[in-house]
């Protein structure tokens, strides 16, 4: 089922629109099953959502900067937060700072594609449409910030494929058949595309009965109407029925050439109407019980014109007037909103034919849902924010969705049949050419209209005439009044002026009044400071004589005091230098008697050092003999015991016989030596320690005595030296005290120098000074005697 224009099945009908699907028996059938992927309003129960009510889904897509911003590098005032769902708005104007935040359902940056914004916000309501409910899904925002591009995408490739930038109502085509497919349903759509342009509809897919002229004056209008419940519909509206997504893109493209678009200077293709493109799907269904069921969705997309400054966009004439019609059915719906957010009783949905149309989507049984485009550039930002505002305010309308109720297919068999009747009767009807059928309870509903209209606009012509004649009152009173105010204000002008010279005059009087006082305050002034000013300088005149009378006296004594100073000074001077030289002698007599003592002494030291060596060597040499003799008798005595030893060895071996007798004899001589021996030993001993004894004396002695002398000797080193450095601390203090002498001498010379060049400047100055005021009395007491005739000349 490719593009064949046999597959479209055209048919004339009284459906379309804005519709809400009618004679829909009621089902008990709660087979329907839940299809949808994402949260659409989040709620599927449609119980809930009747009672309840659902707001309106409200989503903020930005576009990103265009070839020509990038170009001039217009700055970006907008920022995008997706995760949040925020878009901020952030600029300085004029010390003026813009900073707002909006929160919505979904936000899409200037990065966002087509399909993140299908799949995340249109897919789950395409599900809605197959579970029954009617939704509808349109773009508002200022002219070019992509309501078409997001709508409808950009331009389809020729060899079938699937752009990537293809827009809602492609992507929601395709979805829909998929899904169809999917299922294996059996299914029937239609699609109607109808425009809106200054307050008039046309169908899009009318075929073009005339040429197209330059402004489309071919294009006839069709008819919106009341259907009688509580809806609209338009009349003649061509429904084509579709098999295939091809078919659809075909309708599409036919529809959107149709369009009027036009160059401004924000958009090369502004859409100058709003269009609503609707696709109406009929699934049938089969109950448990085996009935077959008809299950009705409906989908609209609505492509809104530009919000625009009609000063920006470059509109003129024909085309601001065309703006002017765009902004006021957007403003209508603005209005629409506005009550139906605030509650605030009656909603002007009549007040135009965009109102009418969306009607039920506002408020109504349908699930609605807005793409609000935006631009991020510094110059859009004031509709940006205009947009945000409205946008943000629609958040809050309520619509009661109520899912379409399944019809049985013998009803709409029976419906189409009443349907195919009434075309019929229609068909005849402009065959006769005898005007268009209308069904009598219809024509009856119009006619009451009609009458009632009538009534309405008697009244406010009646109402207006009775306007008219007050305001013609109040105007004569008005006229009358000002010509009372114009007199009334000129004598005001005239008593105003009057007033104003008689005030001048006074002031100029009391000017030179004040001026005159002031001259003879100023003399008496001037003559008094004179007298005070003459007394004043001959007071002065007697202080400076006997204040230079006092200084001269001053400087003579100081002169006298300074040769007094001076002598002193010499006397001193001499004194310290002979006090000086006669210190350095006894000093140097100090120095030599000093440097001989010390020598003495070391000479006594050495003479006493080579003694005691002497001393000590003699007694060394005493000891060392001593020692040999005692090593000497020790041998000898050794050598005895050993002879004995022999001996007694010698009798052991040759008389053991005789041992007991020569024993005793032996024992006798042996004790004898012994005792000998003992005797000798402990004089030798004695001798030894008597010997060591006195050595052992005269050393500590020796010791003592040397000690005694060093001990002397290092005294009257430390005795030289301490004399040595007091004396040299003498001196040194001498020395400065001699220098300090002489710095104080020269200081006082300085400062009596700097005194008296001072007092000489002193004396200076106080005589110029003296001169000075001599001179200026002399000039200000001439001045006076001549500036008092002159004053008395002026007064
Ligand atoms: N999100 C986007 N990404 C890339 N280009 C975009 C986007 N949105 C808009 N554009 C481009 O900006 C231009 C204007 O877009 P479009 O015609 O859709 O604006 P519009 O809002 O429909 O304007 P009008 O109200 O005047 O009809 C087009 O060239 C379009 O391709």
């Amino acid at each position: 089922m490719d593009s064949s224009s046999s597959s479209q099945q055209r048919r004339r009908g009284g459906g379309g629109g804005m519709v809400s699907p009618s004679h829909t028996p009621r089902s008990t059938d709660k087979s329907a099953r839940d299809l949808r992927s994402g949260d659409f309003n989040s709620n599927s129960s449609s119980k809930h959502d009747k009672e309840k009510g659902v707001n309106v889904q409200v989503i903020v897509r930005c576009r990103p900067l265009n070839e020509d911003e990038l170009r001039v590098h217009t700055p970006v005032v907008i920022s995008c937060n997706e995760g949040r769902r925020e878009v901020s708005a952030l600029q300085n104007i004029a010390n003026k700072q813009i900073d707002r935040t909006f929160l919505f359902d979904k936000v899409f940056g200037p990065a966002s594609k087509q399909k993140d914004l299908y799949d995340l916000a249109v897919s789950p309501i395409v599900y809605e449409v197959l579970e029954g409910y009617n939704c509808t899904i349109f773009a508002y925002g200022q002219t070019g910030t992509g309501k078409t591009y997001t709508m409808e995408g950009g331009a389809r490739k020729k060899n079938g494929e699937f752009p990537s930038d293809a827009g809602v109502i492609p992507r929601a085509v395709k979805q829909i058949f998929e899904i169809l497919e999917a299922q294996n349903a059996e299914y029937n759509m239609k699609v109607t595309f109808l425009e809106l342009y200054n307050e008039e509809i046309t169908d899009l897919l009318a075929p073009e009965e005339t040429p197209k002229f330059v402004d489309d004056k071919s294009k006839k209008p069709v008819a919106l109407m009341e259907d009688g419940k509580g809806g609209v519909l338009v009349r003649g509206l061509e429904e084509e029925i579709v098999c295939t997504a091809n078919e659809i893109y075909k309708i599409l493209d036919k529809g959107s050439a149709k369009r009027r678009t036009a160059e401004t200077l924000l958009n090369k293709q502004s859409s100058r109407s709003h269009s609503i493109f609707s696709i109406t799907i009929h699934i049938k269904e089969c109950t448990p019980e085996g009935e077959e069921m008809i299950k009705c969705g409906k989908l609209n997309l609505v492509d809104l014109a530009g919000s625009e400054n009609i000063s920006r966009s470059g509109a003129r004439e024909g085309r601001a007037r065309e703006a002017g019609e765009i902004n006021k059915s957007l403003l209508t719906l603005g209005r629409v909103i506005n009550t139906l957010v605030e509650r605030s009783g009656h909603i002007p949905y009549r007040d135009s034919k965009l109102t009418r149309l969306l009607r039920d989507s506002l408020g109504g049984k349908t699930k609605t849902c807005i793409i609000a485009t935006i631009s991020p550039s510094i110059q859009s930002l004031e509709e940006t924010l205009s947009t945000l505002d409205y946008a943000h305010r629609a958040k809050n309308i309520k619509n009661k969705p109520e899912i379409n109720q399944k019809m049985m297919k013998s009803a709409v068999i029976k419906d189409l049949y009443s349907e195919i009747d009434r075309l019929k009767q229609e068909v005849y009807a402009a065959r006769e050419k005898n005007g268009i059928y209308i069904p009598r309870d219809r024509y009856l509903q119009d006619e009451a209209e009609k009458k009632e209209m009538a009534e309405k606009i008697e009244h406010m012509e009646l109402d207006s005439e009775s306007k008219d004649k007050q305001f013609l009152e109040i105007q004569e009173l008005y006229n009358s009044q000002l010509h009372l105010t114009v007199d009334l204000s000129e004598k005001l002008d005239k008593t105003e002026k009057k007033l104003e010279e008689t005030e001048n005059s006074l002031l100029d009087l009391e000017e030179k009044h004040r001026q005159a006082n002031i001259t003879i305050k100023e003399k008496e002034f001037f003559i008094s400071n004179l007298l005070k000013s003459e007394k004043g300088l001959v007071e002065r005149a007697f202080e400076l004589r006997s204040e230079l009378e006092n200084a001269a006296s001053d400087v003579s004594s100081l002169f006298a005091k300074i040769e007094r100073k001076d002598k002193i000074e010499d006397g001193n001077r001499v004194l310290t230098r002979k006090f000086q030289s006669q210190l350095t002698q006894q000093l140097e007599i100090l120095h030599k008697t000093v440097a001989a003592s010390m020598t003495q002494q070391e000479k006594q030291l050495e003479d006493m050092e080579e003694d005691m060596q002497s001393f000590v060597s003699i007694k060394a040499e005493a000891t060392e003999e001593l020692r040999g003799r005692v090593g000497k008798l020790k041998t000898m005595y050794g050598a005895g015991i050993k002879a004995l030893d022999d001996m007694a060895n010698e009798l052991e071996e040759n008389s053991r016989s005789t041992f007991g007798s020569l024993n005793s004899e032996v024992s006798k001589h042996s004790h004898a030596v012994e005792g000998f021996f003992q005797r000798i030993a402990s004089e030798a001993d004695a001798l030894i320690n008597d010997l060591q004894s006195n050595l052992q004396m005269q050393q500590e002695k020796l010791g003592a005595y040397a000690q005694q002398q060093h001990e002397a000797h290092s005294r009257a080193v430390e005795t030289a030296r301490s004399v040595s450095k007091v004396i040299v601390t003498f001196v040194e203090t001498l020395d400065m005290h001699a220098s300090n002498l002489t710095q104080i001498v020269e200081e006082a010379q300085m400062v009596n120098d700097h005194k008296l060049s001072e007092l000489e400047k002193k004396f200076e100055v106080v005589l110029w000074s003296n001169l000075e005021c001599m001179d200026q009395f002399k000039r200000h007491f001439l001045n006076k005697i001549v500036l008092v005739p002159l004053g008395v000349c002026c007064g």
